[in-house]
């Protein structure tokens, strides 16, 4: 693991705005967050509070009806985003990996695994040999700790379980070894269990590789379980940005004990890593 903690993404100032047929909003104002090589960052607050709007313009795949109206987003020291530059398709899938709630937005159904493997290097890693790409695609599918490996490669999509199917879009996110991936509500559609397994692989690429993790998710159990830092969204803008611990334990802000307020188990005490 890299010793350099200079910030992997660094979102500085950012503002997002949409137009709409009865004129423009603000989706995003003045949002500022610097992620550290294997640090995992998550970003809550309910529904509607923009942290979807964030991981999208870190990704570079807003809507066309939305842009930067203001601030920067830099990935690795390089600016990719300002209001007059969009470089993230240049970074998209080659420094930032990215992982959805679905896995089969990140899956072709009609490809099997091994071939999308191959083509997600092939397409980011200039020069890659045919030697390389088995290598590293048996390599991603044992540190996704799939226990046969052969088998998954030789599926399609739809031949494997829900848990295994997330576990081959994360490995599709991080084959390409990005320095940052963006995770959108990647655990939400699965079970406790499989969903316990994930945010242990997760953590494993922030632990082990020194990948920046930007994780997106409601459950602030699961948050709380992940991250070093949360930042808590709140109508477009960060209204806290803390150690997981501190902004547990003690919310400096109203909206914060709102929400924590508002999980059922919170009040039993705080989940025992923070306890
Ligand atoms: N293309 C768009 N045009 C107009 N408004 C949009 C667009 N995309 C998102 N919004 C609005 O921006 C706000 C933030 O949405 P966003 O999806 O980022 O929130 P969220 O916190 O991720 O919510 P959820 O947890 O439900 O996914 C919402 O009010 C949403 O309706």
């Amino acid at each position: 693991m890299s010793t350099d903690t200079s910030p992997l993404l660094e979102v500085d100032g950012l503002s997002i705005r949409a137009s709409l047929r009865l004129g423009e909003i603000d989706l995003l104002k003045n949002v500022s967050l610097s992620l550290a090589p294997g640090e995992v960052i998550g970003l809550v607050g309910e529904s509607g509070s923009g942290k979807t709007t964030l991981a999208r313009a870190v990704l570079g795949l807003l809507e066309s009806n939305v842009w930067v109206a203001d601030g920067s987003i830099a990935v690795c020291g390089e600016t990719v985003s300002t209001p007059t530059l969009n470089q993230t398709a240049k970074v998209r899938g080659q420094q930032v990996g990215m992982v959805f709630q679905d896995a089969s937005r990140s899956l072709n159904p009609l490809i099997r695994v091994r071939r999308q493997l191959a083509e997600v290097l092939t397409r980011h890693v200039p020069g890659i040999t045919k030697e390389q790409i088995t290598e590293r695609s048996a390599r991603v599918l044992e540190r996704m700790r799939i226990a046969d490996p052969d088998r998954v490669l030789d599926s399609y999509p739809h031949q494997l379980s829900g848990g295994l199917r997330q576990r081959v879009a994360i490995a599709l996110a991080v084959v390409t070894e990005p320095a940052v991936v963006v995770a959108d509500e990647c655990t939400t559609a699965l079970d406790v269990t499989t969903q316990a397994e994930v945010v242990t692989l997760l953590r494993g690429l922030a632990a082990d590789l020194g990948v920046g993790l930007l994780f997106v998710t409601h459950d602030l159990m699961l948050a709380s379980d992940l991250c070093d830092r949360i930042a808590v969204m709140y109508r477009g803008e960060i209204v806290e940005l803390g150690d997981v611990e501190q902004v547990l334990k003690n919310p400096g802000v109203d909206y914060t004990r709102r929400l924590l307020a508002a999980v059922p188990r919170w009040n039993e005490g705080v989940p025992a890593r923070h306890a």
